[in-house]
Order: C-alpha cells, then sequence, then structure tokens
C-alpha cells in the first residue's frame, strides 16, 4: 500500500510541478484554458495514450467485504483484487486493433465520448471506478491536456538522428519506456510572438 501511496503522491507533485514549470505570468502567450475543450482531438490522445501506455499496470487493490461468485469463482470474504487495468485496455474482443495508438478511436462526431467514471461499462478504469474512484481524474485529465498542449505550443518536436521510436515498456518505480525518448526540440517563441 506505500507503494501505492507514494505512485500517487509523485503523480500529484509531476502534476503541479508542471504546472508551476509553464506558468510564466504571461497569459496571451499560453493556449487559454478553456480553448482545450475546442480541441476534442486532443483529449482524444492524453485517453488513448492512458489506454495503451496505462502508468501503472494495477490500481490500488481491493479487499472483498462478502463472499461473492463472479461468472462462476468463489471470491472469499477478506480476499484481495488486483484489478489489471492495462490489461483491460488491450482487450481485442473490447478495442479494435488494441495495440494500435488511435486516439480517433474516442471521437464520435467531431467530440470526446468515453464513460471515464464506468457508470456504463467499463472499458478501462486507470483512475479506479465505483464509489472510490480517483476524485481528481477531471483535474488529471486537464492538467495532462495543458501538458500536452504546452509542449506542442512552444516546441518543435522532430525525431533524433538514426533514432527509431521504441515505444516498448519497462516497469520501474512505474511503467517508463525501456529506450527512451531522443527527440530534438526547438523552441516556437519566434513564431508564437510574431
Ligand atoms: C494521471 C493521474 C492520476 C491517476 C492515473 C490516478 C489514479 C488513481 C487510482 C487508480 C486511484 C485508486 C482508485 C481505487 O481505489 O480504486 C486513485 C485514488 C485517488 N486519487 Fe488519483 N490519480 C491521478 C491523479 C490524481 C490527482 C491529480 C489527484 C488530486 C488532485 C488524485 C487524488 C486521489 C485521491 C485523493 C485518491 C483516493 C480516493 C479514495 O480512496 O477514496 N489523483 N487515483
Amino acid at each position: 500500500m506505500d507503494t501505492w501511496f507514494l505512485i500517487l503522491a509523485s503523480l500529484c507533485l509531476a502534476i503541479i510541478i508542471t504546472s508551476l514549470m509553464f506558468y510564466n505570468g504571461d497569459s496571451k502567450k499560453l493556449p487559454p484554458g478553456h480553448h482545450l475543450k475546442k480541441i476534442p482531438y486532443l483529449k482524444a490522445v492524453v485517453l488513448e495514450e492512458l489506454r495503451r501506455h496505462p502508468p501503472a499496470h494495477l490500481v490500488l487493490p481491493h479487499r472483498v467485504t462478502e463472499q461473492v461468485e463472479l461468472q462462476g469463482y468463489m471470491i472469499p470474504k477478506g480476499a484481495t483484487i488486483n484489478f489489471m487495468v492495462a490489461e483491460m485496455g488491450w482487450d481485442p474482443e473490447v478495442w479494435e486493433e488494441p495495440m494500435e495508438f488511435k486516439p480517433e478511436r474516442f471521437l464520435v462526431n467531431d467530440g470526446v465520448v468515453f464513460d471515464i467514471g464506468g457508470s456504463k461499462g467499463i472499458k478501462m478504469m486507470h483512475f479506479g471506478a465505483g464509489r472510490r474512484i480517483c476524485p481528481g481524474a477531471d483535474l488529471a485529465l486537464l492538467h495532462l491536456e495543458y501538458f500536452v498542449a504546452n509542449l506542442i505550443w512552444y516546441f518543435h518536436w522532430s525525431v533524433a538522428d538514426g533514432y527509431h521510436v521504441d515505444l516498448t515498456e519497462k516497469v520501474k518505480f512505474t511503467v517508463v519506456m525501456k529506450n527512451p525518448l531522443q527527440a530534438k526540440i526547438s523552441s516556437r517563441a519566434k513564431m508564437i510572438t510574431t
């Protein structure tokens, strides 16, 4: 449990640090927060990233309060249940071409349609589900959108010479890239101010 607490605490810290990093006191230079709603593809990219490359493959374990039978399996009172969230997001019976990165899967009629709380059925649950769902889910999604928007707004990105992007994962404290990303980044500052 301590490990999970540390993961959550570091997620919160990372979000706060990135917010401070990108706040430069000049709101004209930043894409205003309310504009994010007008960029559904951005939200679709964030959701697809969470589905395809979740930061953790398991969410917090839960303890069963009463013995229950689930699809023929008897789960005893007091058992600890882990939810394999990565596998849920990669289930070929639920997702078409699950190992492909396709943000378009979240777009319906130019808008994003996804029930993050799972009230109409759970297709992925990186924030948990039900009454103990992460209360910071909306805030986290907003910050992730803002973070990605700013990275694109301020910098031009290209692949480093001779490097091929390899999205293979490995598990460290959280899930990270096995072969770290190498990118050439240049400022778009001139383009933004002119
Ligand atoms: C990408 C970012 C985040 C992810 C993936 C995430 C994921 C989770 C997960 C899986 C849980 C456990 C749900 C369960 O018990 O089944 C949780 C709980 C929680 N999260 Fe987050 N979280 C994120 C960001 C945040 C942020 C930004 C905040 C606060 C501002 C936050 C506050 C909490 C709190 C307070 C709980 C405990 C809720 C409870 O036990 O009733 N989380 N989160």
